[in-house]
């Protein structure tokens, strides 16, 4: 540690600025948006440590998606809340298929049997309800903060407890540097996911969200609520759960915004502003796995 910070908005040679000139770093709400140059990992282990918190993840593999799982857990034993207790929940339909990973001291895998739903898009929104009642038999009373991340991802470098809090997004890695007019979201008015034109705030991705496990209790809740009205009226949304992910944030803003470092996309150049890749989707052939 050691590093002495200054209060001073413009950079001073001397000391560590804690903030990018570059990007945004705080929401019009006042919610941190986390880059890498923007906390001191050090200041941060040395809070959390003593509380001693677990932190789940749920992950799916349903289908062909199994064959994600040891890559995943390999990299989130290198770099997910390295030094914390974590606890990881695999939905999955074949639970034979899951490879056993050698696993930290105080870290567990917990296979989680669900049933397979005919489409991608059913399973993807599926998810929400399984997250939800997962939540409130168990994971409630095992874990302090919850984690809901894609399968098809793998870690490349350090995810700690800067990404902790109340209610947390990530930014989309496709739309973080694009006008709003250009955001995917839900346009239709008949459909529960629906934003209007000249609203939102940013286009969060679907594939990382989370918050204190009560938090994401009541986040899933409502979007399992949101996607079961479409259904009954006969929509489905443009970018199924993700649109009304991105819906509900718009009325309930999250506490913490990850930038796309959290969320990247391997298939796609690296912008100046992203300085260190942290988690990111692997190639994949869509028709191929899909199917
Ligand atoms: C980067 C990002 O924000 N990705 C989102 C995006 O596309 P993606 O292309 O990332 O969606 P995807 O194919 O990865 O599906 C989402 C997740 O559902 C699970 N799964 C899906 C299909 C299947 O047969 N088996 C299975 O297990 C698996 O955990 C997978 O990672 O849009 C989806 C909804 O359209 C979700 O919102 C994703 O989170
Ligand atoms: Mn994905």
């Amino acid at each position: 540690m050691g590093d002495c910070f200054s209060l001073r908005a413009r950079p001073c040679q001397a000391r560590v600025n804690y903030t990018r000139q570059d990007v945004l770093t705080v929401t019009p709400w006042l919610a941190p948006i986390v880059w890498e140059g923007t906390f001191n990992a050090e200041i941060l282990d040395s809070a959390y440590r003593p509380l001693n918190l677990t932190v789940g993840v749920t992950a799916f593999a349903i289908g062909k998606y199994t064959r994600f799982v040891g890559r995943f857990l390999e990299s989130a034993e290198k770099h997910f809340m390295k030094g914390y207790r974590v606890n990881y929940y695999i939905f999955t339909d074949n639970p034979e298929t899951i490879p056993t990973v050698q696993l930290q001291p105080g870290r567990r895998l917990v296979i989680v049997p669900i049933k397979k739903y005919p489409s991608w898009q059913e399973i993807s929104m599926r998810r929400m309800e399984a997250i939800n009642k997962h939540i409130a038999e168990t994971s409630h009373g095992e874990v302090d903060y919850l984690f809901c991340l894609d399968i098809d991802m793998v870690f490349y470098n350090a995810w700690g407890p800067e990404t902790l809090g109340d209610i947390v997004a990530a930014l989309h890695p496709g739309y973080f540097n694009v006008p709003r007019s250009q955001f995917p979201y839900e346009r239709r008015s008949s459909s529960a996911a629906h934003i209007p034109d000249g609203e939102g705030d940013f286009y969060y991705g679907g594939a990382v969200f989370g918050g204190l496990v009560k938090k994401v209790y009541e986040f899933t809740k409502t979007c399992h609520m949101t996607i079961l009205t479409d259904k009954a009226n006969g929509i489905m949304a443009a970018w199924q759960e993700e649109s009304h992910l991105n819906r509900h944030f718009l009325s309930h803003k999250p506490s913490k915004v990850l930038s796309p470092e959290y969320l990247w996309d391997d298939r796609k150049p690296k912008p100046p502003e992203i300085h260190l890749i942290r988690f990111s989707t692997v190639d994949k052939d869509y028709k191929e796995i899909r199917d």
